[in-house]
């Protein structure tokens, strides 16, 4: 296999990125990174849930992002240390137009966010799941749905039984939850360490898979270093 190579301070492997198996690996305290996307229209609360799940905190005021705003957070599961890296991308199309190739590569889970007091907000959903999968994004990458300020109890507009429908006909998880609520803030923490969980146990069975196939390839390599055909 090709030596990893050193890419924006990660060290990424060529041969598993080619392959869509990249767990990128912090060089100075070697954690696997994952990246995860926070998808959906502006003003739905991309910003103010991963502030919340990243700081623990709700932001006072927020601007519109511009471009992507990155957060990260290390997580421990099963004894191990992951940098859960959080992609908050702009929900304006002038503010993410030259961004959205950057927001999909490699991208390891995406959350899809809608606001429940904005049904255009979950009628946008549908733009942005294309929005995805015209980005190559593999069914394997884990996708979650997201119902945010559930704290506006008097203003729903979005029932759950229909978020509901629309998660389970996308196989996905669906989430109701409030950034602003501090009693919801271990629902939100939940949003991201299912996907974590999710992603360590997927690629612990990928990895596995890939070393027993190198294993495989080194024995038929070895076998056919005798052999007279140049390839
Ligand atoms: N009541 C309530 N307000 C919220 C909640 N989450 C976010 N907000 C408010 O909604 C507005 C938009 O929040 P942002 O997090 O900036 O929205 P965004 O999705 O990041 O928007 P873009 O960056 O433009 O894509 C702000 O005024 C927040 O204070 C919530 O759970 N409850
Ligand atoms: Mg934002």
């Amino acid at each position: 296999m090709e030596n990893p190579t050193l890419i924006n301070g990660r060290v990424q492997n060529p041969n598993l990125s080619s392959l869509g198996l990249q767990s990128s690996v912090d060089q100075s305290v070697q954690l696997r990174i994952f990246k995860i996307i926070v998808i959906g229209d502006s003003n739905v609360g991309k910003t103010c849930l991963t502030f919340r799940f990243c700081g623990g905190t709700f932001p006072e005021k927020t601007e519109a992002t511009i471009g992507v705003d990155f957060r990260e957070k290390t997580v421990e599961i099963e004894g191990e240390k992951i940098k859960v890296q959080v992609w908050d991308t702009a929900g304006q199309e002038r503010f993410r137009k030259s961004m959205v190739e950057h927001y999909y590569r490699n991208v390891h889970a995406v959350v899809f966010v809608y606001d429940v007091t904005k049904m255009t907000s979950f009628q946008n959903l549908k733009t942005w799941i294309q929005e995805c999968n015209g980005h190559s994004v593999s069914p394997m990458v884990p996708k979650v749905l997201v119902g945010n300020k559930c704290d506006l109890r008097n203003n729903i507009q979005v029932p759950s039984s229909m978020a509901l429908k629309f998660a389970d006909a996308h196989n996905m998880l669906l989430f109701e939850t409030s950034a602003k609520d501090p009693k919801e803030s271990q629902n939100v923490e939940s949003i991201f360490m299912c996907l974590a969980c999710k992603l360590k146990a997927q690629k612990s069975l990928l990895y596995r898979d890939m070393e027993r196939q190198e294993g495989k390839l080194q024995l038929s390599q070895a076998s056919n270093s005798k052999s007279p055909c140049p390839c």
